[in-house]
């Protein structure tokens, strides 16, 4: 049985101006020991899919339809008492986005740790539990007495991925766990994360717009573009056989110390807007490729290890 089956999800903000779109009809399963990588340019909708598997979005932001099938149950449909009760943080847990500069400045990590377990109402051993967390993500003992301005980024973010793992979820999200880390730092993160994964049997989702970090850890790759995942299938695959013209172009993007090839290749243009997505393919106006089929909405094609969503593919099979 898959770990997790995401479908039809649709997450949507309520605004004046209409619904912005921001994750519209994703598809995605993970099986126990994948860990996924979700990529795509800022604003596209990837931390919206994250908070929508966490069933954390914040009005004006909702589920609007679609499942969430997590261990065989669809918590998406679970009243939200239950959710709380059964599966936020306890199977399910999220780093979100800048989630290290949200700590308090007022209290010691261990107070914060604490607080945690308190809210959760965990019985155990607090001082173990702590103790264990702070030695899971690599972190002296020591840290638990000091304050949130005594710590590097690193340590504080580590902080947070410990808090995170307090009560044992077995699939955490991690919302650009690196950015404003410096680089030596950012792979000791992605180490720490890929350690979770390989040796404590985490399935991680990590959500970035960097397609040379994500590599380095997930064994599957979504490729997210306005509000969709165009794209899905194993890392390798991905990289070698990049099928979607806008993956083909984040791929021609990153930079390559070894080639011979110096010139940077740029996307050109801008994403639609989710506001009011124009019908058909929505990479249609940025597409080296663009055909008539593409004015309508493309089906997700089989590929050997995912799908694509893409009308260059129309002699694949479907995903039923
Ligand atoms: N509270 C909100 N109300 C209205 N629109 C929102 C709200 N939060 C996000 N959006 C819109 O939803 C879309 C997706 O945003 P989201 O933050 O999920 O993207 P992202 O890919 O995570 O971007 P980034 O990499 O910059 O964090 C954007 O168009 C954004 O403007």
């Amino acid at each position: 049985m898959p770990k997790l089956v995401v479908s039809g999800l649709k997450a949507y903000y309520a605004t004046e101006r209409g619904p912005v779109r921001a994750v519209d009809d994703v598809n995605f399963s993970l099986s126990d020991n994948e860990s996924l990588g979700i990529v795509g340019e800022s604003a596209c909708g990837k931390s919206t899919l994250g908070a929508a598997l966490m069933r954390s979005m914040q009005p004006p932001g909702k589920i609007v339809s679609g499942s969430i099938v997590l261990d065989g149950t669809d918590v998406s449909e679970m009243p939200a008492s239950e959710f709380n009760s059964k599966i936020r943080w306890k199977k399910i847990a999220m780093v979100f986005q800048g989630a290290m500069n949200a700590l308090d400045p007022v209290y010691t990590i261990e107070s914060q740790l604490h607080e945690v377990l308190r809210e959760h109402r965990f019985e155990g051993n607090m001082e173990e539990k702590i103790a264990e967390s702070l030695r899971q993500v690599g972190l002296d003992l020591s840290v638990a007495k000091r304050y949130p301005h005594e710590l590097s980024g690193g340590m504080k973010q580590r902080v947070v991925i410990a808090m995170a793992l307090l009560l044992k979820p077995d699939l955490l999200i991690a919302d650009e766990p690196t950015t404003a880390l410096d680089v030596l730092v950012q792979a000791q993160i992605i180490n720490l994360l890929k350690k979770l994964h390989r040796e404590n049997g985490i399935t991680v989702i990590l959500i970035t717009h960097d397609l040379a970090l994500v590599s380095q850890i997930a064994d599957k790759i979504g490729i997210m573009y306005a509000g969709q995942l165009v794209e899905v299938g194993s890392t390798s695959d991905i990289y070698k056989n990049p099928r979607h013209p806008y993956t083909q172009a984040l791929i021609a993007a990153m930079p390559r110390l070894k080639s011979n090839d110096k010139k940077i290749h740029f996307v050109n243009g801008s994403p639609p807007s989710l506001l009011n997505p124009p019908h058909g393919c929505r990479f249609y106006d940025r597409c080296p490729h663009a055909m008539d089929a593409c004015k309508k909405d493309p089906p997700e094609f089989k590929t050997d290890t995912g799908y694509v969503r893409c009308w260059l593919y129309e002699n694949n099979k479907r995903e039923s």
